[in-house]
Order: structure tokens, then C-alpha cells, then sequence
């Protein structure tokens, strides 16, 4: 069901994105003796592209041989799993044409005299996203997306469509095709939190447009990376501890290596997509305040989109079982609505010594953020 949190397309098949995702390490200026990594096992998959690349690398002579349409097809299947695996992509609205280069006009998502895809049925175009909400996982971007539709001039996928990282060999057509119609005027929007984390999204999102607003949820890193583990355990109960996973052999330093830890360094991944888009295309949303008042946050998106603050306060009110804002009236429905059970999960007890230590790790990650971004988002 679009649109519902429980709707949401989550991560898979790792470990093959991982094998085929290439490395790209590149030190820290600031920081040095970090490196940074792939985020293979943090949901952000390094996409199948760069993965057939990587699988192909040092092939030259075999290519050539006598196996080399048996390696072309293994390749190609290897893509295709990618994103043919059950739930990992969402199916398009109707089969669109197979992946084309994009025009200028296509790419722009803004139709400037080209036609877009014809319009079958409905009214409107689908269009490509001018806005993204592109992290950070379990900062709370379900919750901004779901309050963002109650605007009017606003059009979202209710699932997450992982185009930037897995399912890219599928083409542009296919992801606009996922897109809901849109009349002129009207923002066409997704959120896939793994963006934020992939290497490979800010050069492919400025591919479909550069002029794409960029919206990115960033919650104190401790409580992502506990609230991180919180779903991981839901899902695998029997998973080794927050310390034994966070702290090489649960006593050591922090390792960057788990996902959990590594989503968290929000500088080093806003490095790599500064080399793609001004700051000017991005918005940093406090998940913290998207808690403390939803409208207020709400109403600095609704700026940065160039809307009329339509969302406000009076769309909202504090939910004391779920301990978190719910809308008084759902998009679509006249009823009041919260988020589902994913959101709001209790978290497990981390001792304080070890949240005490990754504050101190996240430190000067946290204040290179604050720098970059010129905002203080009270975490230290
Ligand atoms: N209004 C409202 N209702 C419920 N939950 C809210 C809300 N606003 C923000 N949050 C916080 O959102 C956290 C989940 O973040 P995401 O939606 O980004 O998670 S996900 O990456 O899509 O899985 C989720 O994290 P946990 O509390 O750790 O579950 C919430 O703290």
C-alpha cells in the first residue's frame, strides 16, 4: 500500500552489492587515518553499474576468449539480480521503455517544451523528483514525508524506490514511470534514505537534474546508530550486541566498518555529494525538532521548496501513547493518524559509558558538520 510506512522497500541482497560494489577509498584532509569506505552493508548499495564494473575490472583478456558471451551473460544476470530480486525494486506503473539516455528535456523533470511520457489514464504528468529527501536513515524521514503530503503542491511515492543505489541499471524512464501524476506546479518528491550513504547517488541525481533540492533528515548520530540497531534486532533477534558490533571486539575502538556506526558521519558523506551540489541545493532538517515542533521544521521545508506554508501547526497534535506528533487528519482520510510500529521503536539500553564514548568519536564529525552546513544541531 503506497503511502504507508509499512510500505517501505528495505534492504537486501548485500552481500552480492557488496561483491560487486568497487572500493574508493580517499583519506580526510581533517582527519586523518579515516577513510573513507563503500557503504555496502549499510543499505547503501553501491548500484549494479559500478558493480558490473568492478566484476569486470582485469577481464580484458578473457573477454576476448571463447567464454567471454558466457561472462557477458553472468554479468548481465548478475545486474539484473540486482534489481529483479523479490521486494527489492518497486514494479513501474506500466512497463516503460527500455533505459535511454536522457535528454536535456528529460532530465530536467520540468517538461520546458518536450513532451514528457504520455499520459495514459489520470490527470497530469509523471515527472521526474525536483526535490529528494535523501537521508538519513532513521533520522525521521518517513515522518517529514508523510507530513509534507498533506500539502497540495506536493506529489510523493509513498515507498522508497532505491533508484540512486540499486536498481539504477533499470533507467530513468522506469523511475519516472514509479512517479505519482503531477499537474504543472506541483512538486514531484521520493525519499530513499540510503542516498545519503551512497557513493555513487550525488553524480547520478545530478545526471536526471542539477537542479535538484536535496533534503537531508540528520539526527544525533548515537541515538540513529541505537535506533539503527533497534530495527536490525527486530528483524534479527539474535544479533550480537550494540557493544560487540559498535566497538572492534566490544572493547575497542569504534568501528567504523558497521553501517550503523559509519551512516553517522554525516561530514564525510555531505564531502562527497559537495562535489556535485552547491550547499545552496540542500536542507538540513533537525530530526530532533521534527519531534520537538513538526511544523516548525515542516515550515523551513516548505520555504526551501518555494511553497506556501500550507502544513502548519494546526495539522498536528502530540500523540501521548506513541510519544511522538501524529497528524490530525492523514492525507486522503478524515481520521487522525500516527506513523506505524517501525517508528518509535523502544530503543535497547546502551550503557552510558559506551554512548558516552561515541559522543566523544562523533565529536568532531558533528562540529565539521555544524561548519559546513552553519547550523548547530545541538548534538555535542
Ligand atoms: N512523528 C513521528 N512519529 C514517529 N516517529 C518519528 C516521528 N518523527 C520523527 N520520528 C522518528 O523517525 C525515526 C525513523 O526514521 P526514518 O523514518 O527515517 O526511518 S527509516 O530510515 O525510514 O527506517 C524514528 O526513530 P525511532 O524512534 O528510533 O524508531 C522516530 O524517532
Amino acid at each position: 500500500a503506497a503511502g504507508h510506512p509499512g510500505a517501505e522497500q528495505k534492504s537486501g541482497a548485500r552481500g552480492l552489492s557488496a561483491a560487486l560494489a568497487g572500493m574508493r577509498p580517499s583519506l580526510w584532509p581533517w582527519l586523518p587515518g579515516l577513510q573513507r569506505d563503500p557503504m555496502a552493508g549499510s543499505g547503501a548499495l553501491g548500484g549494479g553499474a559500478g558493480g558490473g564494473q568492478s566484476a569486470g575490472t582485469g577481464q580484458g583478456a578473457t573477454l576476448r576468449g571463447p567464454r567471454a558471451p558466457l561472462l557477458l551473460v553472468v554479468l548481465a544476470l548478475g545486474a539484473y539480480c540486482l534489481c529483479a530480486l523479490p521486494g527489492r525494486c518497486p514494479p513501474a506503473a506500466r512497463a516503460p521503455a527500455p533505459s535511454a539516455a536522457p535528454t536535456e528535456q528529460s532530465r530536467s523533470g520540468r517538461r520546458p517544451g518536450a513532451p514528457d511520457l504520455p499520459v495514459a489514464s489520470g490527470s497530469g504528468h509523471r515527472r521526474f523528483p525536483q526535490a529528494l529527501i535523501v537521508g538519513v536513515k532513521k533520522g525521521g524521514t518517513r515522518a517529514l514525508l508523510e507530513f509534507l503530503r498533506l500539502h497540495p503542491d506536493i506529489r510523493a511515492l509513498g515507498s522508497e524506490p532505491h533508484f540512486f543505489d540499486r536498481c539504477y541499471e533499470r533507467g530513468l524512464a522506469w523511475y519516472r514511470s514509479l512517479m505519482p501524476r503531477t499537474l504543472d506546479g506541483q512538486i514531484t518528491m521520493e525519499k530513499t534514505p540510503s542516498y545519503f550513504v551512497t557513493q555513487e547517488a550525488p553524480c547520478r541525481i545530478h545526471g536526471m537534474s542539477p537542479d535538484t533540492k536535496l533534503i537531508v533528515v540528520v539526527r544525533n548520530p548515537v541515538t540513529r546508530a541505537i535506533s539503527d540497531y533497534a530495527q536490525m534486532l527486530s528483524k534479527t533477534p539474535g544479533l550480537p550486541s550494540f557493544r560487540a558490533l559498535a566497538f572492534r571486539h566490544g572493547l575497542g575502538p569504534v568501528d567504523t566498518a558497521w553501517s550503523a556506526v559509519r551512516i553517522g558521519l554525516y561530514a564525510q558523506h555531505l564531502d562527497n555529494w559537495l562535489r556535485y551540489f552547491p550547499l545552496s541545493h540542500f536542507l538540513f532538517v533537525s530530526g530532533e525538532r521534527l519531534v520537538s515542533d513538526p511544523a516548525g521544521e515542516v515550515g523551513r521545508v516548505q520555504d526551501f521548496l518555494g511553497l506556501k506554508r500550507v502544513v502548519t501547526d494546526k495539522h498536528f497534535y502530540f500523540n501521548a501513547t506513541k510519544g511522538f506528533p501524529c497528524l490530525k487528519k492523514a492525507q486522503g482520510s478524515s481520521r487522525p493518524r500516527c506513523l506505524g510500529k517501525s517508528k518509535g521503536r523502544p530503543h535497547p539500553r546502551v550503557p552510558w559509558a559506551l554512548v558516552q564514548r561515541l559522543q566523544d568519536f562523533y565529536r568532531p564529525f558533528n562540529r565539521k558538520f555544524y561548519q559546513i552546513t552553519g547550523q548547530d544541531f545541538g548534538w555535542d
